[in-house]
């Protein structure tokens, strides 16, 4: 199948995402919620009603005292900047395979709302999938320990989050712990390294996007943002038809998150699952490289997504990723499958 914009697309996420390439306004007005969570055990059920809130009108929140060290955070940019240092040749040594979430691409994902590539390379960890995918210790000593150590610290912040959206639908506090369990080889959340090409300013938004409009396709996203690493910006879904983008300010000490399709469908639609993209810096903004660090929480292949109203028919968590993986990636990368 020919992967392209004019595609028309099995999901209704895809079908919306597909019509929303538009530059639209900055719309400053807006705060995004920030969210104490300190204390957490002891002050859940106040924290789950924040994160409710923030999550049902704006779907982006920012976690702050969320427990991973500013030094953890600190040690995984710096990691993730030597893999991204590391010579095109040794890189391509690690590809992304066709239709996976694992290793690295260059160049190569087109969102459905621009036909472009994002200007940017990435590498992806998915714990089961790594196989001959980690550089060598003489290429890169440490990178394979430090980034699963930093996985690990991520999912257990994501499954604290995900506790108290399950305990407001319904489900056991634990039902998404369960449905996103690291022991098992049908696991794929996935740590995804971002780095952003230095560039030349633009007087305006073009064609090109450093990340294009999207959605994202995972339960939940925890994204670390590089202080002062600028441009990424949001539009809640209610407010995708005006084109009304908000910047999310890049503060390094909290983590950002946002609810991705696979909740949203889980939800039955009461969590939104908002449009994000990365604009490309005006004149007089700093135009290096763009750095940033996100993980995606999505639950085993295996799981099964229905909501508690049943609206939407059950799909497995792995047919609704491989859907919009296929539709993320273009046939000259092979990513077609
Ligand atoms: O780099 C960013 O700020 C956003 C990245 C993102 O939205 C993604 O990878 O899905
Ligand atoms: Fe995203």
């Amino acid at each position: 199948m020919e992967k392209n914009v004019t595609t028309p697309y099995q999901l209704d996420e895809l079908n919306r995402e597909s019509t929303y390439g538009g530059v639209g306004e900055d719309a400053d007005e807006r705060e995004i919620p920030v969210i104490d969570f300190s204390d957490f055990t002891q002050r859940k059920a106040q924290i789950t009603e924040a994160l409710w809130h923030a999550a049902t009108e704006v779907g982006f929140f920012q976690i702050a005292n969320h427990g991973i060290s500013q030094q953890a955070i600190n040690n995984a940019f710096t990691t993730a900047e030597q893999f991204f240092a590391l010579s095109e040749e040794t890189k391509a040594q690690y590809p992304r395979p066709k239709g996976a979430n694992v290793g690295w691409e260059s160049l190569s994902q087109v969102r459905p709302s621009t036909g472009t590539p994002d200007q940017k390379e990435s590498y992806q960890i998915t714990r089961p999938f790594m196989q001959g995918l980690w550089p060598t210790e003489e290429e890169l000593p440490g990178f394979a320990t430090e980034m699963l150590d930093f996985e690990q610290q991520c999912w257990q912040v994501g499954m604290q989050v995900l506790s108290c959206f399950a305990d407001k639908l319904g489900f056991d506090t634990d039902f998404f712990t369960q449905a996103h369990d690291p022991a098992s080889g049908a696991y794929q959340s996935t740590l995804r390294l971002l780095h952003y090409y230095p560039t030349t300013p633009v007087e305006e938004q073009g064609k090109l996007w450093r990340a294009g409009a999207h959605t994202d396709f995972d339960c939940l996203t925890l994204l670390f943002q590089h202080e002062g690493h600028g441009g990424l910006q949001v539009c809640p879904g209610k407010e995708a038809q005006e084109g009304r983008w908000t910047n999310v300010p890049p503060r390094g000490d909290v983590i950002t998150c946002n609810i991705g399709d696979m909740l949203q469908r889980w939800s039955d639609d009461a969590l939104q699952s908002n449009l994000h993209r990365v604009r490309m810096p005006k004149t007089g903004e700093y135009t290096g490289s763009r750095q940033s660090i996100a993980f995606f929480c999505q639950a085993n292949k295996d799981k099964l997504i229905e909501g508690p109203a049943n609206k939407y028919p059950p799909i497995t968590a792995e047919d609704f990723l491989n859907q919009r993986i296929q539709a993320n990636f273009t046939k000259a990368d092979g990513g077609g499958y």
